[in-house]
């Protein structure tokens, strides 16, 4: 869907809700600031928003409490656009007060340009993407309200005052309300404008306001399943699953295999391909040049395999490292790095090399200051070994996992193929 072009830059903004306490989730800390990835909720939400061009600018509504939390949230991860307002005791009043910004700009001298559409997005929500924004923000600008949509599941039922079931409602009538939500912004504004107190303070539903408060009736769009709120414990690790599956589509293989080498460096770049979606080779020598990184890291790529010729040396690995730290890889996301060392059993120092190898624990850990993650991984093999294969694929397997697993309790270990 193309973005229409009369819109105007700017005549989009968002309000992400973000004052709750997170209660149902039972987190030592409101569910919005719980790490996923070792990045707080909002800012996952935050930066799915940013993404949007034409989003101008986003309003994070926090409690009091949190503000400086979220200003430096903002700060650290390098988040544009966004300006943090002071929520309120219900979701209601912390949506009103988002949107009293863009409308009270002259008293708070703020130069937020009054958006014509305002998206509502509760910064819970972290998967959300552009087509159904383009979709809610279209149909808000021609029915004045629009909102997602899914199928419930489970049947919804009332109860009578004994505690029994007095009706059901027929499923297949009704869907969940979801985020995002978009409104023509005069109307939504009137409309909080208007709400009683019970509405401010019990009320779910923007959408309901528009139609109580403006008889403005909201155009349902069908949203994808990825549209969920983190509510409870189990959404919030489902969201760690996504986000981590997410991270683990491709990998980025770095070789400058010479000799003999050059054949289990071909045979790992292969075999990776039935683990991992995307399996890009890059030499050593092109993993020196800039640009051509750039564009590898800004193909979203945060797995990289540093195959040593070497044996022990880290220096490849270390200059990869300097690479990804110069180009703000791991500032959003833990970058996994898997230095691999091919050994010739038949080597005659192999047990002065393992004691150079060794070295990769304290190597590891101060580079997880940079939220890179370093794995070793000693494939060993004989040149002309039938087995060969076998042991590619249990390197290619223990590889797969640990770019899924991104588990930073392994740091520094050194596994064996
Ligand atoms: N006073 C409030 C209450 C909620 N929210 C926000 O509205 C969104 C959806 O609300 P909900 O999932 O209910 O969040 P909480 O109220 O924090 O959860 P709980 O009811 O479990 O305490 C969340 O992003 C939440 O931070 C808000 O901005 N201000
Ligand atoms: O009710 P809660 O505060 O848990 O969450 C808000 C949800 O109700 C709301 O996000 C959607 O139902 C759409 O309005």
């Amino acid at each position: 869907m193309e973005l229409s072009d009369s819109w105007s830059a700017g005549s989009v903004a968002a309000v992400l809700p973000a004052g709750g306490s997170g209660e149902r989730l039972g987190a030592a800390r409101p569910k919005q600031f719980c790490a996923l990835q070792g990045r707080p909720l909002v800012s996952h939400t935050a930066r799915a928003l940013e993404r949007i061009s034409w989003i101008s600018d986003i309003i994070v509504v926090v409690s009091l409490e949190h503000i400086e939390t979220m200003k430096s949230i903002i700060q650290k991860y390098g988040h544009k656009r966004i300006t943090v307002v002071e929520g309120g005791v219900t979701r209601h009043r912390s949506i009103f007060n988002g949107l009293k910004i863009f409308a009270e700009n002259k008293l708070s001298n703020c130069p937020l340009q009054k958006p014509e559409v305002v998206i509502i997005h509760d910064a819970v929500r972290p998967f959300i993407e552009e087509d159904i924004l383009l979709k809610v923000v279209k149909a808000a600008k021609d029915h004045g309200a629009a909102g997602a949509i899914r199928p419930l599941v489970s049947t919804v039922v009332a109860s009578s005052a004994d505690g029994c079931l007095d009706h059901s409602l027929e499923r297949a009538r009704y869907r969940a309300s979801e985020m995002p939500q978009a409104f023509l912004f005069d109307i939504i504004y009137q409309a909080y404008h208007q709400c009683n107190d019970y509405d401010l303070d019990y009320g779910t539903e923007c959408l309901h306001l528009a139609l109580k408060y403006c008889k403005t009736k909201a155009k349902l769009i069908e949203g994808s399943p990825d549209l969920w709120k983190v509510t409870y414990k189990r959404d919030l690790y489902a969201a760690e699953s996504i986000i981590k599956d997410n991270l683990s589509q491709q990998v980025c293989v770095i070789t400058d295999m010479k000799g003999d080498d050059v054949q289990v460096g071909f045979l790992l770049h292969e075999t990776l391909k039935s683990h991992i979606k995307q399996v890009k080779r890059i030499s050593v020598s092109l993993c020196k040049d800039d640009n051509y990184m750039q564009n590898i890291i800004l193909g979203q790529c945060y797995n990289f395999i540093c195959m040593h010729v070497k044996k022990s040396a880290f220096q490849e690995t270390q200059q990869l490292v300097d690479i990804l730290e110069n180009a703000n890889v791991s500032t959003l996301y833990p970058v996994v790095l898997i230095s691999v060392h091919l050994n010739v059993s038949e080597n005659a120092s192999f047990s002065s090399e393992m004691e150079d190898l060794t070295r990769i624990k304290e190597f590891a850990r101060e580079v997880k200051k940079k939220n890179i993650l370093v794995y070793g991984l000693l494939i060993h093999y004989n040149k002309d070994d039938p087995q060969l294969q076998e042991t590619v694929n249990s390197a290619a397997t223990i590889i797969s996992a640990l770019i899924k697993d991104r588990n930073p309790e392994l740091i520094g270990q050194l596994l064996v193929a």
